[in-house]
């Protein structure tokens, strides 16, 4: 698992430490990171140290500090550094550290920008390391400045050096992921202590490129993350497994509500989703010619347009592919909703939500059909996240808030796709593909989370490994639907050479990587499935 901090968390755990005057000590195992990790990146791209061109962009501040004493040490290896002093002053050892190994510092003024900028462009390497944690907002005056001149100067000159930030990429929020002003795109951030929420939260984690966490001794005093990423190792561990005695009611019936006259094809693909993801059974329940279809398509579904009251399941799925004028439907997925059972509201459920629910009813909008909810939230005149693109500003924000403000566990769909309960756990998958941006998709993943949650039963035991709290697991387990959905995209897209996926190649490929996840064991090695028997 990737846990993620909030800067504040970072710099409370690095206090201890500060106090017993390592605060020098701790700059120095950051930049020897930083250094190793721009190492370890040209010898696997093929390129030599000695004579590279290094540009390092220095605040004043210490992540400066950590960015020049980086470059000093790639200096002492040969490569033929710049700093570039962003802020009119810099880390004062770590600058004189620099200068004896032989670097070149120039300061930023009106006069050098344009130059600076173009050598920027065109450095075999490029170390960002203008602001870190200590940033207040985004980028501002000649940093600003310089950063949107090495934008326009590679646009047309075509510079392709690497870029490494240091920390996080300047002028992103470690907290939120959000950047108020222009970001220089990192192909690799380096991070210390701990992998900061900002850079697993869009519009942060488009920027952050790679991450890759260095430890640097203050991991001992971290709290409970503010984010958490599964791994196959947790994903393993999550995924159900049938017990030898098990029957189609004992693993889990999952009620469908979806599908209309116009979008049929909604109520197929989150059946198949759903059947896809190990439930013992889907019942659906919509229109006579959608449950036609659903029958075509997937005979393994008992149909009904019955009473959501008669069905005996233990969680729903309700509202994709439902619009505003299917009220029968909607009526349903209301008593859905209100079953107490674990629910998954998706798509056309969204706008029709009573006003307080609980953790264990999913919604699972995309950025658009979030923004709509925080606008009837929030009242459209003080609503900040009125639009889809202020949504997708700060991702991360505007789903804490829907679920502060809904009491239910909010997913919000896109390349980082995030879960958040309203007591702020939260996580972060980015397993997919961006060919998963397709017609259906959706369908499917709402299907997919649908069939964990009728599988889930409400142990909370399982989920304990996790380190949060009860309702926590409302979101692991929709957590865990969007890694499967994501890595079963990627696979369907691999097995097409990287080509496009439909949504029901999605479905498809569900059922061999649940089944190649589900057998690595934590320690990463292979086991068998619990339900198989032992080989004599
Ligand atoms: N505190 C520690 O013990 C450690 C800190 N480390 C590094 O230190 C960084 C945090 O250092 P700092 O607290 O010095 O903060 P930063 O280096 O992030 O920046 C602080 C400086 O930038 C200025 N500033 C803030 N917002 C600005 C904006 N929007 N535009 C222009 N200037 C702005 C501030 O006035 C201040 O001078 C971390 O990101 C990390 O890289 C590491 O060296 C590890 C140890
Ligand atoms: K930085």
């Amino acid at each position: 698992m990737i846990s993620a901090y909030s800067g504040t968390q970072v710099r409370a755990a690095e206090e201890p430490l500060l106090a017993a005057g390592l605060g020098d000590v701790l700059m120095q195992r950051a930049a020897h990171g930083l250094a190793n990790a721009v190492i370890t990146e040209l010898r696997a791209r093929g390129r030599r140290l000695y004579g590279t061109r290094v540009v390092v962009l220095a605040g004043k501040g210490n992540n400066g500090g950590d960015g020049l004493y980086a470059a000093a040490f790639l200096a002492g290896r040969g490569m033929r550094t710049t700093a570039v002093l962003t802020g009119g002053a810099a880390h004062p050892a770590a600058l004189a550290a620099f200068l004896r190994a032989g670097g070149h510092a120039e300061e930023l003024t009106g006069e050098t920008l344009k130059p600076l900028a173009a050598e920027t462009a065109r450095a075999g390497v490029v170390i960002d390391a203008i602001l870190g944690t200590g940033a207040k907002g985004g980028l501002r005056g000649s940093a600003a400045a310089l950063v949107e001149a090495v934008l326009e100067a590679r646009r047309t000159d075509g510079g392709n050096g690497f870029v490494v930030a240091c920390d996080l990429p300047s002028g992103v929020n470690a907290d939120s992921g959000e950047a108020a002003g222009p970001v220089l795109p990192a192909d690799l951030t380096v991070t210390f202590g701990g992998a900061k929420a900002g850079l697993l939260a869009d519009p942060g984690a488009d920027h952050a490129g790679r991450v890759h966490v260095v430890p640097i001794g203050i991991e001992e005093h971290l709290p409970a993350p503010a984010l958490r990423r599964l791994e196959e190792a947790e994903l393993s561990r999550l995924l159900p497994q049938p017990a030898r005695r098990a029957h189609k009611y004992s693993r889990g019936v999952l009620g469908i509500v979806a599908g209309s006259v116009q979008y049929p094809g909604a109520a197929v693909l989150a059946c198949r989703g759903a059947l896809a993801a190990g439930v013992g059974m889907v019942r659906y329940l919509g229109p006579p010619e959608v449950a036609h279809l659903v029958r075509q398509s997937c005979p393994e579904v008992v149909c009904s347009d019955g009473a959501v009251a008669d069905n005996r399941v233990q969680a729903w799925l309700v509202g994709s592919g439902m619009g505003p004028e299917d009220h029968e439907q909607l009526a349903r997925a209301r008593d859905a909703i209100q079953s107490g059972l674990p629910v998954v509201a998706d798509a056309g459920a969204l706008p029709a939500l009573p006003s307080k629910l609980a953790p264990h009813v999913v919604l699972t909008p995309h950025a658009g059909e979030l923004a709509a909810l925080l606008k009837r939230l929030e009242g459209e005149a003080d609503a900040r996240f009125g639009d889809r693109e202020a949504v997708e500003a700060a991702t991360f924000d505007a789903v804490r808030k829907a679920a502060g403000l809904t009491g239910a566990t909010v997913l919000l769909k896109g390349p980082a796709t995030l879960v958040a309960i309203p007591g702020g756990e939260a996580f972060s998958q980015a397993d997919g593909t961006p060919w998963l941006a397709t017609a259906g998709s959706g369908d499917v993943l709402a299907g997919v989370i649908g069939a964990l949650l009728a599988q889930a039963g409400s142990a909370v035991e399982p989920y304990r490994f996790l380190g949060m709290g009860d309702d926590g697991r409302w979101a692991a387990l929709a957590a865990l639907g969007a890694a499967l959905h994501g890595i079963a995209g990627r696979a369907a897209s691999d097995a097409r050479s990287g080509g496009p996926i439909t949504a029901g190649g999605v479905a498809e490929a569900i059922p061999e990587i649940w089944g190649k996840v589900s057998m690595l064991s934590n320690s990463g090695a292979w086991k068998r499935n619990s339900h198989s028997q032992p080989l004599r």
